[in-house]
Parts: structure tokens; sequence; C-alpha cells
């Protein structure tokens, strides 16, 4: 069979076979790539309120105002025992630690909440990347008809 009479699914599965361990095609490459935006996350001096759970002690009503606590430490140890099963998964924990913020703060002005804004701005310009090819990758997986083995 010669190349140009594959059709476009079976080209692109050449494709992925022939360069599965490339990013493009690495169904399992997210996991590294969040890694890497937790690692730029942490280097930022704004992440530091958000890096461990918040203490109910100074901000008592913390507990009522969130049903959901979320940090960064219990994102990472998520991500490092493989318990995320995809990067849409590692994306809900992450804007739960930002939606949180919002939901506590009384102004939007607080110091705390304008840090949240922008670690935000730095996940949100990263994650799309690492989502959009996690699909295309899986997409590339998917056979898109039948094989008789
Ligand atoms: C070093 C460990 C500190 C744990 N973090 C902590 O207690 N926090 C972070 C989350 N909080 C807010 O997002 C917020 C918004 C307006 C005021 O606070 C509440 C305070």
């Amino acid at each position: 069979i010669k190349a140009e009479e594959l059709n476009s699914t079976d080209a692109e599965e050449v494709k992925c076979r022939g360069r599965r361990q490339s990013l493009k095609c690495n169904p399992d490459a997210w996991r590294k790539q969040c890694k890497e935006l937790l690692g730029l996350i942490y280097e930022r001096e704004d992440s530091e309120p958000f890096r461990q759970p918040s203490d109910h002690l100074s901000y008592p009503d913390n507990q009522d105002v969130i049903d959901t606590p979320m940090d960064f430490s219990t994102v990472k140890e998520t991500l490092e025992a493989g318990n995320y099963g995809s990067p849409l998964e590692f994306y809900k924990d992450v804007r739960q630690i930002f939606s949180n913020s919002k939901a506590y703060t009384s102004n939007k002005k607080s110091r705390i909440y304008s840090m949240t804004l922008r670690l935000s701005a730095l996940f949100e310009s990263h994650i799309k990347n690492i989502i959009s090819e996690y699909k295309s990758a899986i997409q590339s997986q998917k056979r898109r008809r039948p094989r008789y083995r």
C-alpha cells in the first residue's frame, strides 16, 4: 500500500505509532507537563499562601465559606501519587484553589486574592496547551473504525 493511499486516520495512527514518545502522541506526556507547571507555580512568591491547607485558626470563617479546601501541596501529592487520571482532573483541583480564595475574600482588592489572580493567569496560559495536546493524543489513539485482528 502506498502512503498516499492511507486515509487520514491511518496516516495519523502510523505517524503516532512511529512517534509514540514524542509529546504530540504520548497520552501520558501531560503528567510531566503538569509537574513542570506546578514547579513554575511554586517558584512564584504568589503561591506561598496556597502551598499549605488554609489554617482555620487565623481565618475562622474559612470552614463554612469553603466546602472543598484545596492547596498546591495536596495537588502535588495527588499528581505524584498518580491519582489524577487526566490533566482535566488536575485542572479542576487547581481551579478550586483560586475559586476558594475568591469565595473567601471580602474585597476584590485583598492582597491574597490579587495573588491568585496573577497565579491563575500564569496557570491558564500553560494548562490550555497541556489539555489540547492530551486531547489530540487521545484522539489519535482512538481507532475511528473497528479493526479485525
Ligand atoms: C502558609 C500557610 C497559610 C495557609 N493559607 C491560608 O491560611 N490562607 C490562604 C487562603 N486564603 C485566602 O485565599 C484568602 C483570601 C482573602 C483572605 O484570605 C486564606 C488564607
